[in-house]
């Protein structure tokens, strides 16, 4: 895929305009080629703010939900994912307007960088020193304008209204003028106007690919860090700016995609027992509704199935997951572990995500899995008095003191999430250096008390949902130089589990400098996984033996 096709904001993907957002409706008239007629005199004419056609005008109910998640995330630290659904509930959308409310709403929290440039050079005042709200409808009017399909009349006079509704009528003067200013240019000629003269390639990409600057700087040398070019970098900035393909997967040996796939899913290209899927609201699927098909990022389900598939030696009855909220992964790995006769153990720290992985699992056989609440750097302790499925119990009782339990551990360490930007739109506003800071120490920690319980030949995963080096290599050395645990050859596995498609050619696995290969392998090698190439979140794994 060309950083071109990827980018592109105006690919035929988006929603087509909806029958609001054509002329009729905004007055202004087409002839029969579809081309505006008086447009210029439309344009031109002033209304004014105490006129009855638009004291009347209300709010379309898409953008106000658009409004509401916005000023949400922006006000109440809420995230878009978890609001927008209650507000499109709240305001009874039907599916069409329910789509443009969510291109609208994550397509101005990902393109915010960049809109927030532009509207600087159209106000007359820092962007800081704006009425919050009055802000928030100027990014919408900008998405409208340069990132979606809709018609310039109908995006100014539809966000107007919202301003007038929701602000006043004096703002809304104001909107309609920046605005206006906004739509004399497209996206393209507005990022050429602004980046004009700018040397720096990071603020460059930062304006053109709407990223902080550190988020660009650290990605660009995450992509070095991992074997890759960085000049690839405008091609994956350019990828988290699209919204993910969904993923399904069939947990093994309870779902089936058949009743997905007479709805539309196709097969995944990527990875055994999984499908993507174009056709909105998976609620429809029974098989979804059940639990028995989940959606699941391709990436996620390849690092699950990676651990499954490492070879082993010996007994592989005892399973761990020691991060497992909101328990994705815990679902296909106590899948997998079922149809083999083992169990899986699913430990989660935080006693809300805890019943969230319960809920997640409630699909496996009862007597195959158990999930604990704890911190998982106590792992070993809060074993001792808990509730356990009996395989791991019985490994408990004869080897909890020797700390040799477990066949199979994942360790999905809590991150920055860096490498999931396109699924959390508003993430890349909110984080900072410093919770990289932060994180690698508790990662680091999580790590080697996975290794404390796992037995002499068992493999632990270490998994992030970021390529950021210090999250991920830095931690793995750092694990690595304290001995008692050595690398395997991830990538070797990790092509195991993946399907012939070409972007597993893109798999040659980073061997990591300084590490000496396990015992019966040739490369000690990781697997990062991006957005760019493998179309799946920027996923990290190491497989580690314990010796
Ligand atoms: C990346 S998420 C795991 C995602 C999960 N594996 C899935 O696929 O659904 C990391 C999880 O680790 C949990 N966590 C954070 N600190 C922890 C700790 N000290 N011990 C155990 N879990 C922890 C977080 O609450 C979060 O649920």
């Amino acid at each position: 895929m060309t950083a071109k096709t990827v980018g592109d904001a105006r690919r035929p993907g988006r929603p087509a305009p909806r029958p609001q957002d054509r002329d009729a409706r905004d007055g202004s008239r087409r002839n029969a080629k579809g081309r505006e007629r008086n447009r210029g005199g439309d344009r031109d004419r002033q209304y004014s703010t105490s006129a009855p056609s638009q004291r009347r005008r209300v709010a379309d109910p898409s953008r106000l939900v658009a409004f509401e998640v916005l000023q949400a995330v922006e006000t109440e630290d809420s995230y878009a994912n978890l609001v927008l659904p209650q507000r499109i509930r709240h305001h009874r959308l039907d599916r069409r307007d329910a789509a443009f409310a969510t291109e609208l709403t994550y397509g101005t929290l990902r393109e915010r960088g960049t809109y927030d440039a532009v509207l600087a050079r159209c106000v007359d005042r820092p962007l800081d020193q704006i009425d919050q709200k009055i802000l928030t409808t100027l990014r919408l009017g900008a998405h409208q304008l340069l990132g979606m399909r809709t018609p310039a009349h109908a995006a100014i006079n539809q966000t107007v209204g919202l301003t007038r509704g929701v602000v006043g009528a004096g703002p809304s003067t104001m909107v309609n003028a920046v605005l206006r200013r906004v739509s004399e240019k497209d996206r393209d000629a507005w990022v050429a106007e602004l980046t004009e003269g700018v040397s720096d390639d990071l603020r460059r990409l930062s304006i053109e690919r709407s990223h902080p600057v550190w988020i660009v700087r650290a990605m660009r040398q995450a992509l070095a860090a991992h074997g890759r070019v960085p000049t690839e970098i405008d091609e994956l900035l350019a990828a988290d700016n699209l919204s993910p393909l969904v993923h399904l997967v069939a947990l093994p040996g309870i779902g089936s995609l058949r009743e997905a796939e007479e709805n539309g899913a196709e097969r995944g290209r990527l990875v055994e027992g999984s499908a993507t899927y174009r056709h909105g609201d998976l609620g429809r699927l029974e098989s979804v509704r059940e639990g028995r098909v989940r959606a699941q990022d391709a990436g996620s389900q390849i690092v699950a199935r990676a651990l499954a598939a490492a070879p082993l030696e010996g007994a592989d009855e005892a399973w761990l997951d020691l991060c497992a909220g909101p328990g994705g992964k815990a679902a296909l790995l106590g899948a997998l572990a079922a149809r083999r006769k083992a169990s899986l153990v699913a430990n989660e720290v935080s006693e809300h995500r805890s019943r969230l992985v319960r809920e997640s699992l409630r699909v496996l056989p009862e007597a195959s899995y158990g999930v604990i609440t704890g911190d998982g750097r106590e792992i070993a302790t809060t074993l001792e008095d808990a509730a356990l499925p009996e395989p791991v119990e019985l490994a408990v009782e004869a080897f909890g003191g020797t700390g040799e339990i477990f066949d199979r551990v994942m360790v999905d360490a809590p991150c920055s999430g860096l490498g999931a930007l396109r699924r959390r739109p508003e993430a890349r506003w909110r984080k900072s250096p410093r919770d990289i800071a932060d994180l690698v120490p508790l990662q680091t920690e999580l790590l080697r008390a996975a290794v404390g319980v796992t037995r002499p030949g068992g493999i632990v995963a270490y998994v992030t949902c970021s390529p950021h080096a210090a999250e991920t290599q830095n931690v793995l050395l750092d694990v690595l130089e304290g001995g008692g645990v050595e690398l395997i050859d991830t990538a070797a596995v990790v092509r195991s589990v993946m399907l012939e498609a070409p972007e597993r050619q893109e798999l040659a696995g980073l061997e990591m400098p300084g590490a000496t290969p396990a015992e019966g392998f040739e490369r000690a090698t990781t697997v990062q996984l991006w957005p760019h190439v493998h179309g799946t979140d920027a996923m990290f794994l190491a497989l580690l033996r314990r010796v």
